[in-house]
């Protein structure tokens, strides 16, 4: 089992990853008076029942089953999930069990940061992108208007990361997750970067014996950073690379229908474009696109699709100032930095991709 400090100005936790660790559960379960668990209608299907063996038998637990996918992460679903949380009896002292991929992470923390002000969580990722999701404490959910528009910065108690559900990943889902890897990589790490780009040849072999140790380099990069600026003042922004676009595309084809690596991966390639022209950027782009492309990634932006229409929704984005986006660009990668950028070069440069 493989182990990440996290460090925060509100909390310490650590993540454990790892085939077969559900006993790491199983014993820090005992504290609390009872347990809620938040898990989606996939995931409860395929591996509700190794959780509930994994809650001691004095314990009262509840299950709370959303919709999969985005669909988790609406007012009506949030609203609900108290709701039930309420009538079943959930007590300062119990604990909210976050049971699958990141949008349950975000909707059972966000649960757990509101309810009677804040109780414990604990998050049980089951999807790669959950090694991004699952870390950091950012929880919440989308406003129809945008994406992650309403949440907190609130840490979980632990996060058991058990390895053993990533193998009934759909392919389309693990090259969703792995987007948020080439990302951590991008940001951080060339090294990291040439390892994935010489190892990993097609997105089957993204499940392999090295995906741990890739999860949890990930999961280093995002720590350092969070460690440094919990509540993204500065340099936490950072892991928004390729956010800016992304979440655009995500809301413009209506949160689900894009995955959000698949927006993300969009959003890189955009803006290693922008940082190719605007900060120095020197990094062989074609090399990359031909790797994405053989892992099965669509980077171009349909040609319907008006830049107009994503402008006004970049606009928006959390880390915009004064109406104006800011982007995520790399001098070089592993140096990330934020940029204002004008509407022409933003235009020119979506273009390009369609
Ligand atoms: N809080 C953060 O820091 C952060 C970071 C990155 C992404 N996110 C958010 O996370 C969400 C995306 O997370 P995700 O990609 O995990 O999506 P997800 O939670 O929607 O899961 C994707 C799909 O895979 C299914 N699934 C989950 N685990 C499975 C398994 N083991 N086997 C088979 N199917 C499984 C789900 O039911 C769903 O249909 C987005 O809402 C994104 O905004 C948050
Ligand atoms: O942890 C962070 O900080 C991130 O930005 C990680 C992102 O991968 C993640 O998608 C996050 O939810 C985006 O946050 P937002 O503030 O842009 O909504
Ligand atoms: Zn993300």
């Amino acid at each position: 089992m493989e182990k990440v400090a996290i460090f925060t100005d509100s909390k310490s936790y650590e993540v454990f990853i790892g085939e077969d660790i559900l006993d790491s559960l199983h014993m820090r379960l005992n504290k609390y008076s009872k347990v809620l668990l938040v898990t989606d209608e996939t995931v409860n299907r395929l591996h509700l029942n190794t959780i509930i063996n994994s809650i001691p038998e004095r314990i009262d637990y509840e299950v709370y089953t959303t919709p999969s996918g985005e669909k988790a992460k609406t007012f009506k679903v949030y609203e609900d999930c108290i709701s039930f949380a309420l009538k079943v009896g959930i007590d300062r002292k119990s604990v909210i069990l976050a049971f699958g991929g990141g949008a349950i992470g975000d909707l059972a923390g966000f649960v757990a940061a509101t309810y009677m002000r804040g109780i414990a969580f604990i998050q049980i990722p089951t999807t790669i992108l959950a090694h991004d999701s699952a870390v950091g404490g950012k929880v919440g959910i989308n406003h129809p208007l945008g994406k992650n528009m309403v949440g907190a910065f609130y840490q979980p108690d632990i996060v058991i990361y058990n390895t053993n559900y990533l193998n009934t990943l759909p392919v389309r889902q693990i090259k969703s997750g792995f987007a948020e890897v080439v990302k951590h990589a991008l940001i951080a790490d060339v090294n990291f970067l040439n390892e994935l780009m010489n190892h990993v040849q097609s997105i089957e072999e993204v499940i392999s014996d090295k995906l741990p140790t890739y999860l949890k380099r990930g999961i280093e990069v995002k720590a350092k950073i969070v460690g440094l600026d919990e509540r993204e003042s500065g340099v936490r922004a950072y892991l928004n690379f390729g956010h800016t676009l992304g979440h655009a595309l995500e809301a413009h084809a209506g949160f689900g229908n894009l995955t959000h690596g698949e927006g993300v991966m969009c959003g890189m390639v955009y803006a290693l474009l922008l940082s190719k022209k605007l900060v120095g950027l020197d990094f062989d782009l074609d090399s990359f696109i031909n790797w994405i492309e053989r892992l099965g990634y669509q980077w171009k932006i349909p040609s319907s699709t008006q830049f107009d229409t994503i402008y006004e929704l970049m606009k928006r984005d959390k880390k915009s100032v004064a109406n104006k986006p800011v982007f995520v660009l790399l001098k070089s990668i592993g140096e990330p930095v934020l940029t204002a950028v004008d509407v022409p070069v933003l235009r020119e440069t979506f273009y390009m991709m369609s």
